[in-house]
């Protein structure tokens, strides 16, 4: 009888290894997100890395300090990394992928000239394709975000996390919550699932009518669905804009979803400043999303709170908003995160082209860039403990990137299918280019 093998994968050769951090931190701030920490090849050793058969990195270094440690027999695979690059893989930290409908033709208004709001006035926009969803099929909502989420995972994405918020009645948000939850046995990446009910104003309510919707109707029935284990709902999301739900409103909502245990993770200070980040960082929030026009308060409150901010380049390109002043947040001490923002407004599964719009847009490094997409985006999500980091104990997540140094990755513009010769997660190859 064969005997069975005892470590999943042994990874050796890499030119470079970026941890990202070889100790404990949940996130990175300030001038530490600029020196993530890296493993370079030396002159006489290339850089190592040992999965065990639970998926976690057992070891981490140089060939020469490891590779004499383990019998070659006992790994179920070896991959030769020489003359490649090895990150974490991308922890995508906002998403709207559960959608019907694409809105190519508002891209047209807009960039006719349209705002964001005037599309979402007319009846376009969140609720165009509200629209669509509440037609749709759970099978048809489900077979689409196969197929985003399978190109998310080629572009690098080993965890994201998506929203529901597309079906604004307790049924089409269930019916999302499930698709989410199904795709999670279809994809081999982790996702965490985000109740966004209050993503807009639904047809035929007042703001008022809606909010009391969620907090007396959708609320319990979808925390009685998460304690009979049907749902597994991680955050509580809303859209407080002016126009949609205002900064009392949210917090009421906000509240809701915490009592019931749900993390605070939601839209703030994107088109208008309406304090609604300090409200968040004072309600203990985890993260919020966008910040474009956020104030010195709400960055100062943010940074005394540790609230992530979650900043969405491929928004504020699309709509061409006001940026975020990202250089402010970090220098303050906010974890700064990236996300996708993928939804039919945001049309972008790619977090290396992301990355590229936070360092030309935002005056991000790449360093600070992939921090906020990796450790930083775990932390967002509560995941930094497991996920975010190449070190020993966590989840072998990353990728093998057929260049030298790792930030050919940002620097070739559009590149990453070239680039990226592997994703793998827990240790598993999960998309191989060759
Ligand atoms: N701003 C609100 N929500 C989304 C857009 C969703 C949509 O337009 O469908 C965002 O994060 O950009
Ligand atoms: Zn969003």
């Amino acid at each position: 009888m064969a005997e069975k093998l005892s470590k999943r994968l042994l990874i050796h050769s890499a030119t470079q290894i970026v941890q990202i951090i070889d100790n404990q931190n949940e996130f990175l701030t300030g001038d530490c997100m600029k020196t993530a920490k890296i493993l370079n090849e030396t002159e006489n050793s290339g850089c190592c890395l040992i999965v065990g058969l639970d998926g976690n990195i057992e070891d981490i270094g140089y060939n020469k300090d490891i590779l004499n440690k383990y019998e070659k027999s006992n790994f179920e695979k070896i991959i030769d990394a020489s003359g490649k690059s090895i990150i974490p893989g991308f922890i995508d930290a906002h998403t709207h992928a559960v959608w019907s409908g694409d809105r190519v033709h508002e891209f047209v208004l807009k960039l006719a000239g349209a705002s964001y709001m005037e599309v979402h006035n007319a009846g376009g926009g969140i609720n165009f394709t509200v629209d669509h969803v509440r037609k749709a099929t759970e099978d048809e909502l489900l077979s689409s975000l196969r197929d985003y989420l399978r190109k998310m995972m080629e572009c690098g994405t080993t965890t994201v996390e998506i929203k529901s918020g597309y079906g604004l009645d307790l049924e089409n948000e269930i019916k999302m919550l499930k698709v989410i939850e199904k795709a999670r046995k279809l994809v081999p990446i982790d996702i965490v699932s985000t109740y966004c009910g209050a993503h807009s104003i639904p047809k035929g309510k007042t703001a008022d009518e809606a909010v009391e919707d969620i907090i007396s109707n959708q609320i319990p029935q979808i925390d009685k669905l998460i304690r009979d284990n049907i749902l597994n709902v991680k955050n509580i999301d809303v859209f407080c804009e002016k126009g949609v739900f205002n900064v009392e409103q949210t917090r009421r909502m906000l509240n809701a979803g915490k009592s019931i245990g749900l993390q605070i993770n939601f839209h703030g200070e994107e088109l208008s400043l309406l304090e609604s980040a300090s409200m968040g960082a004072d309600l203990g929030a985890r993260a919020i999303s966008h910040l474009e026009e956020i104030s010195e308060q709400g960055i100062e409150k943010m940074a005394e709170k540790s609230t992530a901010a979650v900043l969405l380049p491929t928004t504020a390109y699309t709509l061409r908003l006001k940026r975020p002043p990202a250089r402010k947040m970090i220098k303050a001490g906010i974890p700064l995160a990236l996300g996708s923002d993928f939804n039919p407004n945001a049309h972008c599964f790619s977090m290396p082209m992301v990355m590229n719009l936070a360092c030309v847009l935002f005056e991000m490094s790449m360093n600070e860039a992939l921090v906020a997409s990796t450790l930083n985006a775990a932390y967002s999500l509560g995941l930094s403990k497991t996920h975010g980091s190449l070190q020993t104990g966590k989840f072998a997540d990353l990728i093998i990137l057929d260049a030298p140094r790792w930030e050919h990755l940002i620097y070739q513009l559009g590149s990453h299918s070239y680039l990226i010769e592997a994703v793998i997660k827990k240790g598993e190859v999960i998309y191989n280019k060759a």
